[in-house]
């Protein structure tokens, strides 16, 4: 009943949006239930019913939440009036894991831009120099990978976990300077892993607070995170020397240090915020996109044919890739960029809210009005891309086989805007290394002749390729 309350009140106090509405809401779940298990597809349904349109009103439980679909509106949102829906507003998994600091879910303002600066600055500093941490560590953790595959000798295998252990190790070791096996972190990754694969931004849980308990384990799992967290910053700490300069975490205290006379955000909470961030933002995203492009090629066995050809011809069959290659391998980066467009690791963006009132088509939307941007409608638009559901890494190339469509007005993997990616650059690196690296030296296939019926893969806060096993012979 005083949930009930609760969303009459705010429906008093938030319909002053003139955004028309979707389907009629439900009493106290609100449009929740009829959001169905793919709800970015659902989204993109109802955008495309002209009674509803491109922007649109729900209710999730109490919460009135206005929805952008197709790619003129997010862009005309997120980058014409960038600062105005760059605002984040309170989501119960988000507040309950990254406490409102550090990047990701910290409110627009001055202690946002001095950490995402702060972000920019480090991976140029530790990610994307030549011959940097990222790229040899990249390397090394392929290698390692590469002989767990070639000791199955040819036998099924899943390669998600694989993936994830690379991901997270990339991540330990711009932040800290050191690999995940010497440092023991009790499975770090399947715990970022297992709460990925739980929940979805738009879960209800989010929105029915009767319906926590249900979720406890999540944030076990996030608590067993942040004590690991913690603890390995404060070995930084310890052992901190501003005369060897080598990752995030060294590089934070250092700023910490120098801007103790001034007044700055820089402290040990938004640390703590920080490293979780990057955790949370650059492990699941980046094996979640490996797993896909690898499902992909293996679902299409020409692309596997002409991804060993331009390895051959560019890199040849000994020496390990680097960064420098990406811009002479053009077929693999529009596999690449192909394998996002079909599954963007974020249908759904983290929420964003408003940051002030503003009239927007026509409509007005007040200040704190949450926001839902629907990335899928963007990258399924029929209008941009023939036959949106098919894999065609041709779509990104001209007819002299180089790259076009990059900055293509419907492809927005990263996002845009104020809000957009901070690893998109360290991000390409990596995808671009792995992949080359594993299929340098291995054919892939699916386990026992196994041929996929359903390419829609599982939701999660990231859309996860089917649980298959594969076959690796070596080349
Ligand atoms: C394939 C890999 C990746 C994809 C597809 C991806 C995608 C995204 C998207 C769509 C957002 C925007 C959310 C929004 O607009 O509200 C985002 C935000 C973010 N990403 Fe990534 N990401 C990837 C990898 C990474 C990596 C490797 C890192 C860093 C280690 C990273 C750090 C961040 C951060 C810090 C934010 C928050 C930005 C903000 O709130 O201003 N991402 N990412």
């Amino acid at each position: 009943i005083m949930h009930h309350k609760k969303f009459n009140n705010n429906e008093k106090k938030e319909s002053s949006t003139t955004v028309p509405c979707g389907p009629r809401p439900w009493p106290i779940v609100g449009n929740l239930l009829q959001l169905g298990y793919r709800p970015y597809e659902t989204l993109h349904r109802w955008s495309k019913i002209s009674k509803y349109g491109e922007i649109f009103r729900l209710h999730l439980g109490s919460q009135i939440v206005v929805v952008l679909n197709s790619p003129s509106i997010i862009r005309e949102a997120l980058h014409d009036h960038g600062e105005i829906f760059a605002g984040r507003p309170y989501l119960h998994m988000i507040h309950e894991t990254l406490h409102g600091k550090g990047v990701i879910s910290a409110p627009y303002g001055r202690e946002f831009h001095e950490h995402k600066n702060f972000l920019i600055r480090s991976f140029n500093r530790f990610g994307r120099r030549r011959r940097s941490s990222l790229e040899s560590g990249c390397l090394d953790q392929v290698r390692f990978v590469a002989e767990k595959i070639r000791e199955k000798q040819s036998s099924p295998f899943r390669i998600g976990n694989m993936l994830s252990q690379i991901a997270c190790n990339n991540i330990c070791t711009l932040t800290f300077g050191r690999y995940f096996e010497t440092i023991n972190m009790n499975n770090l990754f399947e715990k970022i892993n297992e709460n990925f694969n739980q929940t979805t931004t738009i879960a209800c849980f989010n929105f029915l607070p009767f319906t926590r308990k249900f979720q406890k384990n999540i944030f076990e799992n996030v608590k067993d995170c942040n004590r690991v967290i913690q603890k390995l910053v404060g070995e930084r700490e310890t052992n901190f020397d501003n005369e060897f300069i080598t990752n995030i975490v060294d590089a934070y205290l250092d700023e910490m240090n120098q801007h103790r006379q001034r007044s700055t955000y820089f402290s040990k909470e938004n640390l703590d915020s920080l490293v979780q961030d990057l955790f949370v933002a650059g492990t699941e995203t980046i094996s979640n996109t490996l797993h896909w492009t690898i499902f992909y090629i293996v679902a299409h066995p020409y692309v596997q044919v002409n991804i060993h050809e331009e390895i051959d011809r560019i890199i040849g069959k000994d020496r390990p890739p680097c960064d420098k290659d990406r811009s002479r391998m053009f077929y693999i980066e529009a596999v690449l960029l192909e394998s996002m467009r079909c599954h963007c690791a974020g249908p759904i963006l983290l929420p964003r809210a408003t940051t002030q009132d503003i009239t927007f088509h026509n409509y007005f939307i007040p200040k704190d009005t949450f926001i839902l941007v629907n990335m899928w409608s963007a990258m399924k638009d029929e209008q941009h891309w023939s036959e949106p559901e098919k894999f065609e890494p041709e779509r990104f190339l001209d007819e002299n086989h180089r790259l076009r469509n990059v900055n293509h007005p419907a492809m927005m993997p990263f996002s845009i805007g104020k809000r957009a990616c901070t690893g998109e650059q360290i991000a390409k690196i990596q995808l671009f290394l792995i992949l080359v690296s594993l299929f340098q030296k291995f054919e892939f296939r699916f386990a026992n002749g196994w041929i996929p019926k359903d390419l829609r893969g599982q939701p999660g806060v990231t859309l996860r390729p089917p649980n298959c096993q594969y076959e690796a012979f070596v080349r």
